[in-house]
């Protein structure tokens, strides 16, 4: 729902797009944005796709072929670390790193959430995403 990285550009020559880019000049070369973020929001391709359902990629979910990892064909739904030859090198070691941060703050930390707090997750509106209102939580180191 929230691709940190928002888009992908790509350099394509319009004769080897045809077909695809409905109405492309012949002979030219193309610079084409995908929106990655709102590839995932897209209605078209998604059941109700502002909801935040993550068991959409259990098997047997609506997206259980979707994914970030290259291994997983389909592309035109999802596409947060790119697609194709220029396919973000670094998706293994961040898969990883975000695994293994996320599971030490659990284990480090006991977490509790302020009584007034609210999550929202409108994006600050920059180049990579990030939270507006970022969460607060208090932390008690786990003995
Ligand atoms: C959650 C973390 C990350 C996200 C969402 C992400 C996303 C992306 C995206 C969308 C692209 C563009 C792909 C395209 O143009 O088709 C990209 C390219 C790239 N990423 Fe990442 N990335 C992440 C982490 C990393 C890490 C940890 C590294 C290195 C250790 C890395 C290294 C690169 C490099 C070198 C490219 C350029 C590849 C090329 O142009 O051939 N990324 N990434």
């Amino acid at each position: 729902m929230h691709p940190p990285t928002p888009m992908a550009l790509r350099h394509v020559q319009a004769d080897a797009a045809a077909g695809v880019l409905v109405g492309a000049p012949a002979n030219t070369d193309l610079i084409v944005l995908f929106m990655l973020g709102d590839m995932g929001r897209d209605s078209k391709k998604w059941k109700e796709p502002n909801e935040f359902r993550p068991e959409r990629f259990l098997p047997g979910g609506e997206a259980e072929s979707v994914g970030p990892l290259p291994r997983r064909k389909e592309t035109s739904r999802m596409m947060p670390f790119g697609a194709g030859h220029r396919f973000c090198p670094g998706v293994g070691l961040a898969m990883l790193m975000l695994k293994s941060f996320l599971a030490a703050l659990v284990r480090k930390f006991h977490w509790t959430a302020p009584t007034d707090a609210v999550v929202d997750l409108t994006e600050l509106d920059g180049f990579l995403k990030t939270m507006k209102k970022p969460l607060s939580a208090s932390l008690a180191r786990r003995t």
